[in-house]
């Protein structure tokens, strides 16, 4: 499992290209036949993916979480971004098409994950915080997320939030989860910004084409600095941070937080005149 340790504003804003995507830009996601996880110390929040192409794949512990297994202590956030999967966790069975999310409760001990196809795989998005009790794991459909549609067309923002896992959908201990589809034409992400100093927040970029990339903005308000991100790569938001993305065409992401609260609306919203 690789790890990220927290960084201050005071240090970030001394960084140089390298040493903010060292901190803040996730690469190692997505590999065929493998899970890769990285652990943050933002809120302990683990980022990690999966992708069951040939076979049958179970989650594995890993010894710095220092537990018996991997959810004695923590719950797991799933969404597909790939073709129809089958998640079992313990004795319940969920089939997951695209932009389908699963979360797996606290105490769950064996979580089993594989595609319908060979062809087309899932492409299974993990994110897993720690937990204090155990809620029932479940299947949320994205056709039940009735998306909210928020910017326009003129400011190149136009675009579709799902919630998934939150206070007034699925519940979970601290867990929140959902996505967001840019429409065609837009490319702006979280424009107007905010920050939520109480909570940490991870953003996974998917539906990007290859040759197309993502600039994605951080830092305090009036200190901004961005890293250019590509197609299935994620970033960690420190929760002093902005998190807002341009594109050279649009595309989807998911969205995760942990922190001090699960309330959504809880922003500190950021006048576009008052960036830095
Ligand atoms: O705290 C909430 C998160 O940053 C995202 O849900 C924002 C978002 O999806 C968007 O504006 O497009
Ligand atoms: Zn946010």
């Amino acid at each position: 499992m690789n790890q990220r340790y927290a960084n201050s504003p005071q240090e970030v804003a001394k960084m140089n290209t390298e040493e903010i995507r060292n901190n803040f830009l996730i690469e190692d996601l997505m590999w065929h036949d493998k899970f890769s996880f990285t652990y943050s110390h933002y809120d302990r929040a683990i980022v990690g993916s999966v992708v069951p192409a040939s076979k049958i794949l179970e989650l594995p512990n890993f010894d710095n979480l220092r537990s018996e297994y991997f959810l004695e202590r923590r719950e797991l956030g799933i969404i597909n971004v790939g073709g129809p999967g089958e998640i079992v966790a313990d004795d319940e069975s969920f089939k997951i098409n695209k932009l389908d999310a699963v979360y797996v409760g606290m105490g769950t001990k064996s979580i089993t994950f594989k595609s319908v196809s060979q062809d087309d795989p899932a492409k299974l998005y993990l994110f897993s915080t720690p937990a204090h009790q155990s809620y029932p794991s479940a299947l949320i459909k994205k056709e039940e997320a009735a998306p909210v549609n928020i910017g326009s067309k003129e400011t190149a923002n136009e675009r579709s939030i799902y919630k998934y896992i939150y206070l007034q959908g699925k519940r979970s201990c601290q867990l929140v989860m959902g996505l967001t589809l840019l429409h065609p034409g837009s490319v702006w992400n979280t424009m107007p910004s905010h920050t939520h100093d109480r909570r940490m927040e991870a953003y996974f970029y998917f539906d990007l084409p290859s040759d197309q990339v993502v600039f994605h903005y951080m830092g305090q308000p009036q200190e901004t600095r961005h890293l250019v991100v590509q197609n299935d790569q994620a970033i960690l938001s420190p929760p002093w941070s902005i998190h807002s993305g341009c594109g050279t065409s649009n595309y989807g992401f998911i969205w995760a937080m942990a922190g001090e609260n699960q309330d959504y609306a809880d922003m500190d919203p950021v006048l576009v005149k008052d960036l830095r």
